[in-house]
C-alpha cells in the first residue's frame, strides 16, 4: 500500500497527492475559532449533571443543561413556561425550535468559548435543530451508560423536589429516553464522536474515566485549574447550586467555619459558596486550610472525616500539593490509619504529583487497604508516571498476594508498567488476568492491553488484540496506530489511517500528528499536509507542531517558522519546536525571550535547546544565566541533559576547569555518558590530555563497549604526541574485542 493508495481511500476523489501550498498562497487561519462544544447524553439521573460539576471544575468550561435552562423558563413564567411545565410533567419532550433557542441565548452572551451542553440533544430533531440553528457540530459526545434500575433509584432518591422525579414519570422518561434518544447515540457513534462511559461506580471512579477524553484536547488543558465559576454567565450556574449553597449557609451559620458542607460531601463543595469573596479556587481552598489550621492552634481538634476528605478531594483536582501536605498535617494519625477513603485520598493526592515515596509511606500505614484497590491504583500510576515501572509492578503482585481484586482501573495502569519495562511474558501474565477478572471485552482495558503489546515488541499480538475490540474508540484506533508507527511500519499505519475514515471515524490530530511525526519520506510529508489543508486541520495545535517538526528535520526552516507564526495558539511544545528549528544560530534566543513575553511556560525541553544554543554560538555568560534561571525562575531541576550542555557550553569555549567542576562539584547526581562524553569531546578540541584521562576513565567504565570513546582518547594522545599512550588504548580495544 503506498501512501497515495491509502490515501484515495480516505474519501472519494481525495487523495494527499495535491502539494502544499506556498506560504504566501496559503489561506491563513480564521480569527475567530469555533467553540469547543461537547454534548453530554444519557438516560435521567445516569449522573450527567453530577460529571458535569467535575468537568466544570476541572477544565473550566460553561455548564449549560437543557433542562435546566428550561426549568427556569418554568421558574420564570415565559411565555413557553406553562407549557414547557406540562411536558415535563409528563416526562415528554420540548419542542427543539424553544429548547435550541435557550441553548443559543447561553451560547451567544458567554465569553467562554468551550461549552458542555448537558442533556442534549434528546431526539433526532433536537439534533438537527442545533445544527440547523446553531451552525456547529459538538467536538466530543459522552454517554453515560447506566442501567435503568440504578438511573430510577438515582432519580427516587435525589430529592430536590423535581416535579418529574416520581416513578410514574421516571417510567414514562425511560420510555421517551429509549425511543428517542438512542439513535441519537448511534448518530454519534457511527460519526466516531462518541465516548460511551460506563455509570455506575462512586462519582470519582466515573469522573476518572472522563479525565483522559478531556486531556486529549490541548484547548481544554490549558484553562484547567481555572476558577470554574468565573466562565459562568450569572444566570446560569453549574446544577444544584442553589441547593448547596442554601445548604452551606446553614453549615456556615452553625459552625462558625468557612463555607463548608460537612454533613453531604459534594465534589468540591468549599468552593461555590464564597466565589464572591475567592478568586480562584486555590485562595478559596488556602482559606479554608488557614481557618482550620488557626482552629487546630487554638486546640480545637478537627476530626471529621468528611472535612478531609473534601479538601484532599480539591487538592487533588488542583494538584495543590503544597496545600495538600498542609491538609495531611491536620489529619490525626488515628483517623488517616483508620479511615481508608481518606487515606486513599491522600495516597492518589501524593502518587499523582509525583511524591510516589510518600504516598507509598502513607499507603503503608493504612490498617485496611486490602479494602479496596483504590489506593493501589493510585500508587501503580503514580509509580508508573514517574517511570518506576518495577514499583508499580511489585504492588500490582502484592495486591494478588494480599487478596485485593484488580478492577478495571487497576489493569490500564499495570499495563502501562509493563510497556515501560517492555516485558511481554509478565503483559501476558497480566492479559490473562484480566480476563479471568471479566475484563475481556472492556474498551478501556483492551485499548491500554495494545499498548502495552505494541511497547513490549509484539505488534502481532497487539493487533490481535485490536481486532477483538468490539467497539472501538479513538483510543482503540490511536494505540494501534502509534503501535505502528513505533514499530516503523508505517504503512500498516496508513492502513489504519484508511479504517479509521471508512469505519466513520475521521482520524484526529493525535493520529495525524502521529502520522506526521514520523513520515519517512519528505514528499509524503508534503502530501499529508496537502490533506491537512482541505481538512481545515492545519491549525489544530498538534498538527501545526508536527508540521513545525516536519519542515525544520528538513531544513526548511522559512515554511516552519511561517507556520509557527501564523498559529493561533501556541504551547510549549510549538515553542520548543522552533527554539530548537534555531539551535545553531541567535533566531533562537529571540524566540525564547518571545516565549517568555507571551508567559508560556518553558520546560526543561526548551532549556535543552537554549542551553544547547549557547554551546554552539559561544555565548557563555548567557547559558550560565540561562543555566539559573531555569531552576531559579521556573523551578525546573536541571537534569543530566542539562549538564551535558553546560560541560558542552564551557569545554567548547575551552573553559576545562570550569567543565569539570561543573561535573565534580555541582552535579547531584552521577554524571551519565552524555556529561563525561561532552567533557571527553572537550578535551580533543582543545588538547587537555589530563582531564581527557578522567573522563575517558569514567566513560571505559559506564560504556565498556563502545569504541568511540577509546578512539577519541587515541586521537588525544596522538595530539600530544604520545605515541606509546595511543599504543595502549589501542590494545586495550583489541582485549575487548572492539576493534573493527
Ligand atoms: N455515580 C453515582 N453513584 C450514585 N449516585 C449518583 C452518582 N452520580 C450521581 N448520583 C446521584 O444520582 C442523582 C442523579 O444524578 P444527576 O442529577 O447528576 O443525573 P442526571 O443524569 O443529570 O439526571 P437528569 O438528566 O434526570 O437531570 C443525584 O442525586 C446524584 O447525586
Ligand atoms: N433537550 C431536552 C432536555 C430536557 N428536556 C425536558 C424533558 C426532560 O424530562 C426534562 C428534564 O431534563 P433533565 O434535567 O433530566 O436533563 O426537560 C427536553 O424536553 N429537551
Amino acid at each position: 500500500l503506498t501512501l497515495n493508495q491509502a490515501a484515495s481511500g480516505l474519501k472519494v476523489g481525495e487523495s494527499f497527492a495535491t502539494d502544499i501550498i506556498k506560504p504566501e498562497e496559503r489561506v491563513l487561519p480564521p480569527k475567530e475559532k469555533a467553540p469547543f462544544i461537547t454534548f453530554v447524553l444519557g438516560g435521567p439521573g445516569s449522573g450527567k449533571g453530577t460529571q458535569c460539576e467535575k468537568i466544570v471544575e476541572t477544565f473550566g468550561l460553561q455548564h449549560l443543561s437543557a433542562g435546566d435552562l428550561l426549568r427556569r423558563e418554568i421558574a420564570m413564567h415565559t411565555e413557553n413556561g406553562a407549557m414547557i411545565l406540562n411536558l415535563i410533567k409528563d416526562g415528554k419532550i420540548v419542542p427543539s425550535e424553544v429548547t435550541v433557542k435557550l441553548i443559543q441565548k447561553e451560547l451567544e452572551s458567554s465569553d467562554n468559548r468551550k461549552f458542555l451542553i448537558d442533556g442534549f440533544p434528546r431526539t433526532e430533531e433536537n439534533r438537527v435543530a442545533f445544527e440547523r440553528i446553531i451552525r456547529a457540530d459538538p467536538d466530543v459526545v459522552l454517554f453515560f451508560d447506566c442501567p435503568e434500575e440504578e438511573m430510577v433509584k438515582r432519580v427516587l432518591n435525589r430529592n430536590q423536589g423535581r416535579i418529574d422525579d416520581n416513578i410514574t414519570t421516571m417510567k414514562k422518561r425511560l420510555k421517551i429516553f429509549n425511543a428517542l434518544n438512542r439513535p441519537v447515540i448511534d448518530y454519534y457513534k457511527n460519526k466516531g464522536k462518541l465516548y460511551t462511559i460506563n455509570a455506575v461506580g462512586t462519582v470519582d471512579d466515573i469522573f476518572q474515566h472522563v479525565l483522559p477524553i478531556f486531556n486529549s484536547f490541548e484547548q481544554l488543558k490549558e484553562s484547567s485549574h481555572v476558577n470554574p465559576q468565573s466562565h459562568l454567565g450569572p444566570s446560569l450556574k453549574p446544577r444544584h447550586h442553589q441547593q448547596l449553597k442554601q445548604h452551606r449557609q446553614n453549615e456556615y451559620n452553625n459552625s462558625g467555619f468557612t463555607s463548608l458542607s460537612f454533613t453531604k460531601p459534594s465534589p468540591t463543595p468549599l468552593l461555590i459558596g464564597k466565589q464572591s469573596i475567592h478568586r480562584t479556587q486555590l485562595e478559596a481552598l488556602d482559606s479554608v486550610i488557614t481557618d482550620l489550621e488557626t482552629s487546630a492552634q487554638k486546640g480545637i481538634s478537627i476530626t471529621e472525616p468528611e472535612i478531609f476528605a473534601s479538601l484532599l478531594e480539591t487538592c487533588y483536582s488542583l494538584r495543590a500539593i503544597d496545600h495538600g501536605v498542609r491538609v495531611h498535617h491536620l489529619i490525626p494519625p488515628y483517623l488517616l490509619r483508620n479511615n481508608v477513603g481518606i487515606s486513599s485520598k491522600l495516597v492518589r493526592l501524593y502518587a499523582s504529583c509525583g511524591f510516589a515515596e510518600v504516598a507509598h509511606e502513607v499507603f503503608d500505614r493504612m490498617s485496611k487497604r486490602e479494602s479496596s484497590p483504590f489506593a493501589w491504583n493510585s500508587l501503580i500510576s503514580g509509580y508508573a508516571e514517574l517511570g518506576q515501572y518495577e514499583d508499580a509492578m511489585a504492588l500490582y503482585f502484592q495486591m494478588a498476594e494480599d487478596g485485593v481484586k484488580p478492577d478495571r482501573f487497576t489493569f490500564p495502569r499495570v499495563l502501562k508498567a509493563c510497556g515501560g519495562i517492555g516485558s511481554v511474558q509478565i503483559g501476558e501474565a497480566i492479559h490473562r488476568d484480566l480476563v479471568k477478572a471479566g475484563f475481556g471485552y472492556d474498551v478501556y482495558v483492551l485499548n491500554a492491553l495494545v499498548d502495552m503489546y505494541a511497547k513490549c515488541g509484539d505488534i502481532v499480538k497487539a493487533r490481535n488484540v485490536f481486532y477483538m475490540i468490539p467497539n472501538k474508540d479513538y483510543v482503540s484506533w490511536n494505540s494501534m496506530l502509534t503501535g505502528y508507527l513505533h514499530h516503523g511500519l508505517l504503512h500498516e499505519a496508513l492502513d489504519i489511517f484508511r479504517l479509521m475514515v471508512q469505519n466513520g471515524i475521521e482520524p484526529d490530530k493525535v493520529a495525524i500528528s502521529s502520522v506526521l511525526a514520523r513520515v519517512l519520506s519528505f514528499k509524503h510529508g508534503r502530501q499529508l499536509h496537502g490533506w491537512v489543508i482541505r481538512r481545515g486541520m492545519e491549525w489544530e495545535l498538534s498538527v501545526a507542531n508536527a508540521l513545525i517538526v516536519l519542515y525544520s528535520k528538513r531544513g526548511q526552516l522559512d515554511q516552519a517558522c511561517f507556520i509557527f507564526d501564523q498559529m493561533l495558539e501556541r504551547d510549549t511544545v510549538s515553542w520548543n519546536a522552533i527554539i530548537s528549528v534555531h539551535s545553531k544560530d541567535s533566531n533562537g534566543f529571540k524566540y525564547f525571550e518571545q516565549m517568555q513575553r507571551a508567559d508560556a511556560k518553558p520546560d526543561g525541553i526548551t532549556f535543552v535547546s537554549v542551553l544547547s544554543l549557547c554551546a554552539n554560538t559561544g555565548m557563555v555568560e548567557d547559558g550560565e544565566r540561562l543555566f539559573s534561571l531555569m531552576s531559579k525562575e521556573y523551578g525546573i531541576n536541571p537534569k543530566m541533559e542539562h549538564y551535558a550542555c553546560m560541560v558542552n557550553l564551557y569545554g567548547r569555549a575551552g573553559m576545562m576547569e570550569e567543565a569539570y567542576s561543573m561535573i565534580v562539584q555541582e552535579m547531584e547526581f552521577e554524571a551519565g555518558p552524555t556529561v563525561w562524553g561532552a567533557l571527553l569531546y572537550a578535551c580533543y578540541l582543545h588538547g587537555n590530555t589530563d582531564i581527557g584521562e578522567v573522563a575517558a576513565q569514567r566513560l571505559f567504565e559506564l560504556e565498556p563497549d563502545n569504541e568511540h570513546n577509546f578512539e577519541l582518547l587515541m586521537r588525544i594522545y596522538s595530539k600530544a604526541k604520545r605515541a606509546e599512550d595511543v599504543e595502549r588504548v589501542r590494545q586495550m580495544l583489541v582485549d575487548r574485542g572492539l576493534e573493527t
